[in-house]
């Protein structure tokens, strides 16, 4: 299990739409799954992330939540992705312990990634490099931001943000580990063959 490849984004679906739809693109060979559900539901949140790392496991995916390091921690899930709303790195680090994946949004700017890095993120995340149906007002990054990032950062890097199968080579020819995905795999009726043709981008 290792942090490139496919990295898919819950859409928001739920209960066994959302399970169905996760196998489906774990099929098609999601290397990482993000469980991202911004209701309050706790009680739905836990069963669901629960049943989520299972299945996740089951393919040798990775297995993060979005947001909730307490969540992650309860369901003993892979990791957590924060953004600058989220805990601090420093305080989900303290509560995950060293194994943990922690991955921080590092939208359009370089210096965040590189203050990441050094405080021990597994993985920093640039975008949205397109403009996403998913959250249309996130900041917007750009290939040339990605190219510098690749020439300055080890850890692996992450791009997000309205990609599609037309734009997806770019952004790995440019250095992406990682194509966070959502749209253009949850979206799809053909979502294990979508994910697929993202499985292909980083076979080598
Ligand atoms: C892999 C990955 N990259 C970026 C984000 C965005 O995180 P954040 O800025 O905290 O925004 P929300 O997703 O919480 O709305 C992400 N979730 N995953
Ligand atoms: C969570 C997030 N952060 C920046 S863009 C985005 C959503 C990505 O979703 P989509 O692949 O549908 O554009
Ligand atoms: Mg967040």
């Amino acid at each position: 299990m290792s942090l490139r490849g496919l990295y898919v984004i819950t859409d928001g679906s739920t209960g066994d739409v959302l399970l169905r739809k996760v196998e489906q693109a774990l099929l098609g060979g999601a290397a990482i799954v993000q469980y991202r559900d911004k209701t309050t539901d706790s009680a739905r949140r836990e069963q669901e992330a629960r049943a989520l790392r299972a299945l996740c496991h089951e393919y040798n995916a990775l297995f993060i939540i979005n947001d909730d390091v307490a969540l992650a921690k309860t369901v003993q899930a892979d990791g957590v992705h924060v953004g600058r709303e989220d805990s601090a790195l420093t305080v989900a680090r303290a509560a995950l312990g060293n194994t943990a994946i922690i991955g921080v949004s590092c939208y359009n700017q370089l210096e965040l990634a590189l203050t990441a890095a050094q405080h021990g993120a597994d993985y920093v995340a640039f975008g949205s490099f397109f403009p996403s149906p998913t959250k249309p007002n996130a900041p917007r990054a750009t290939l040339p931001l990605l190219h510098e990032a690749r020439a300055q950062l080890r850890v692996p890097i992450c791009a997000i943000g309205g990609i599609t199968l037309a734009t997806a080579p770019a952004l790995v020819a440019e250095g992406a580990d990682m194509l966070a995905v959502i749209s253009d795999v949850f979206a799809s009726n053909a979502i294990t063959q979508q994910a697929g043709l993202y499985r292909n981008l980083f076979l080598r």
